[in-house]
């Protein structure tokens, strides 16, 4: 007789799902067969006094900017307000050890074939599998069911190396920046390619916060999204900065980074008049910006992600400075980023560790 017991999702008691808000959570309706095992972590941002309804049935806690600010003290500095970086305080009060973000404006995609995809499954799968950072896989996902290392590959690299992050990606509105949104206003993406790739060693992307799962106990640390919206110069930029700051720290400690499925169906596009504003100091920046994460190196005796951290911090002030105060200013906002981690999750601080504990 088939077994009538149905399977415990995995990874359960060890993941966490941190979904930034300023609206009503309706959209977990949609996501409730896959999403309702799990503890959810809702940052409310804005108005603290809005109350967010949450559909019944859902586990979760939820934190406010008044919460943020009792939690941390004078160390909220550290987290932006009005812009979804705030998600980033999730990462930080969740106690497992994967996290998995999605904005609520992503819905269930479905697969050329009109199945309905179960994008958490999806990143489980891409962080419990290796990743080969340090030689490309041209049949792409090696340890994916009926693919493997192609002739060529060297044997002692396919053991592969532990996953950090898996950055999922998006039909229908695809997250492009103001400048080719107003250019490009009614493209939609409707290409769904059926590949999980590791980003290679050496190599940045631009993360994008709205679909991305990662080990927190790997990388955690290093997932600051920065200081952005309210009173800062720049919004838009939170998943980029965490973006390049954690392959910087995954190249240096031999862990992997992966882009590709699953999908999710991105439901609504933003204001590019509005995100124009946010982004426009961030696109002419980031061409200084990249070729300082492009040349970034941290010493060998950094062997933890908080010592790697603070070290990228240091060169931040040094090499980023002169480019705008801001970035001064965000330097020491990763060093406060570093020491709330260490405050909330004091069995991972760096001290213990460094202590060889
Ligand atoms: O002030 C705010 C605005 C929004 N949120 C929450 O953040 C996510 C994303 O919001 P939205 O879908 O409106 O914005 P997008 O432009 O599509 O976001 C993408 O661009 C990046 C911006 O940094 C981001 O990585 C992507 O998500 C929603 O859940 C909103 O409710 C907020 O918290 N505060
Ligand atoms: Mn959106």
């Amino acid at each position: 007789m088939a077994s009538s017991v149905t399977p415990t999702p995995l990874l359960k008691d060890e993941l966490d799902i941190v979904i930034p808000t300023i609206r009503n959570l309706d959209f977990l309706e949609m996501w409730r067969p896959f999403f309702q095992p799990y503890h959810l972590i809702i940052v409310q941002d804005g108005d603290p006094s809005k109350v967010i309804k949450v559909p019944e049935g859902f586990d979760y806690e939820l934190y406010n900017r008044n919460d943020i600010n009792r939690i941390l003290g004078p160390k909220a500095s550290c987290i932006s307000f009005k812009d979804s970086a705030c998600r980033c305080f999730g990462y930080m009060v969740s106690k497992k050890k994967y996290i998995f973000t999605i904005d609520d404006d992503c819905f269930v995609a479905k697969d050329p074939s009109g199945n309905d995809i179960n994008a958490l499954e999806q990143h489980i799968k891409n962080l419990l599998s290796p990743s080969t950072p340090f030689f490309f896989n041209t049949l792409y996902d090696p340890y994916r069911e009926g693919a493997d290392f192609v002739r060529g590959y060297p044997f002692s690299l396919r053991e592969g190396v532990s996953t950090a992050v898996s950055h999922g990606l998006w039909l229908n509105i695809p997250d492009y920046d103001a400048p080719t949104q107003l250019v490009k206003p009614r493209e939609r993406n409707t290409r769904f390619v059926d590949a999980v790739m590791t980003i290679p060693k050496g190599t940045l992307f631009p993360m994008c916060g709205m679909n991305l799962a990662f080990d927190r106990e790997l990388i955690g640390p290093a997932m600051y999204f920065g200081l952005m919206g309210d009173g800062q110069p720049i919004g838009r930029y939170d998943d980029m900065w965490a973006g390049w700051c954690i392959k910087v720290i995954c190249d240096h400690l031999g862990l992997g980074v992966k882009t590709g499925l699953p999908y999710i169906w991105h439901s609504k596009a933003s204001n590019p008049f509005v995100n124009l504003k946010k982004e426009y100091k961030g696109i002419y920046w980031q061409e200084e910006l990249i070729p300082f994460f492009q040349a970034a190196t941290l010493p060998k005796e950094c062997t933890t992600v908080q010592s790697c951290y603070k070290e990228l911090s240091k060169q931040v002030k040094a090499k980023l400075g002169k480019i705008d105060d801001y970035f001064n200013k965000l330097a020491d906002a990763m060093l406060t980023w570093i020491e709330a981690w260490d405050e909330l999750n004091p069995s991972t601080s760096s001290q213990k560790l460094s202590n060889g504990k």
